[in-house]
């Protein structure tokens, strides 16, 4: 195996826990660079412009897909999202390991592009367990829940066509096996 650090995708439902397991593995490891996306979605409380995502406008998103500048995007729940190119490259190019978190669509764009890229899908041990913690999160309002859960069950259904899967039963399990297939430790 390559000990070149590559670029690594992880996908998984909404509320499965992907952004609770990169902030655990980040927490050890902040040599681990996290590509922060922009997205037409309003903040959440606590969320940080230019932290969590860069927030933007319709237009705004509108331009940086017509001038090229995003590696992939996808509408995801009635918003877009998308991953800025520039950074991404910048890091892979001097070496450093480097974590897309994104949806199917944009993992499945990532995999066209980049066919080097390592896909992981990050599943849930139950649904039961899934659609308890993200009506447990308390972040979005019972129609966007609903929303998310039939995206959830579309995202579950294409676990095979990723790279390897993670289950999240434990946080620091995970967020160790996510950093061995890094190549990190
Ligand atoms: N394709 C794509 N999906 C993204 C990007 N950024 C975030 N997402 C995905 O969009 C979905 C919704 O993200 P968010 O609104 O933050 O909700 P959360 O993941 O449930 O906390 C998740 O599946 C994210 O992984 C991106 O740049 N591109
Ligand atoms: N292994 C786990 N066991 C129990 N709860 C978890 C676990 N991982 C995450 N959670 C909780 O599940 C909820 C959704 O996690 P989050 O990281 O926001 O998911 P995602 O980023 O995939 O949408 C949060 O309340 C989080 O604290």
């Amino acid at each position: 195996m390559s000990e070149r650090p590559r670029l690594t995708v992880l996908s998984g439902p909404s509320g499965v826990g992907k952004s609770t397991v990169v902030a655990h593995m980040r927490k050890a490891h902040p040599e681990v660079w996290l590509s922060v996306s922009a997205t037409t979605r309003k903040p959440r409380p606590g969320e940080r412009h230019g932290v969590q995502y860069w927030f933007t406008g319709d237009d705004e998103f509108d331009k940086l897909v017509a001038n090229g500048e995003l590696l992939e995007w996808a509408v995801f729940a009635g918003n877009r999202y998308g991953t800025p190119r520039g950074p991404v490259l910048e890091r892979l190019e001097r070496g450093e390991p480097v974590l897309l978190e994104i949806d199917l669509q944009g993992a499945r764009q990532v995999r066209q592009s980049m066919p080097e890229a390592q896909l992981v899908f990050l599943a849930p041990p139950s649904w039961e367990e899934l659609v308890r913690r993200l009506t447990g999160r308390g972040t979005e309002p019972q129609e966007v829940i609903e929303q998310r859960l039939a995206a959830a069950r579309v995202e579950l259904a294409a676990e095979s066509e990723f790279d390897v899967t993670l289950v999240n039963t434990s946080v620091e399990q995970v967020a160790a096996e996510l950093l061995a297939l890094m190549n990190v430790v």
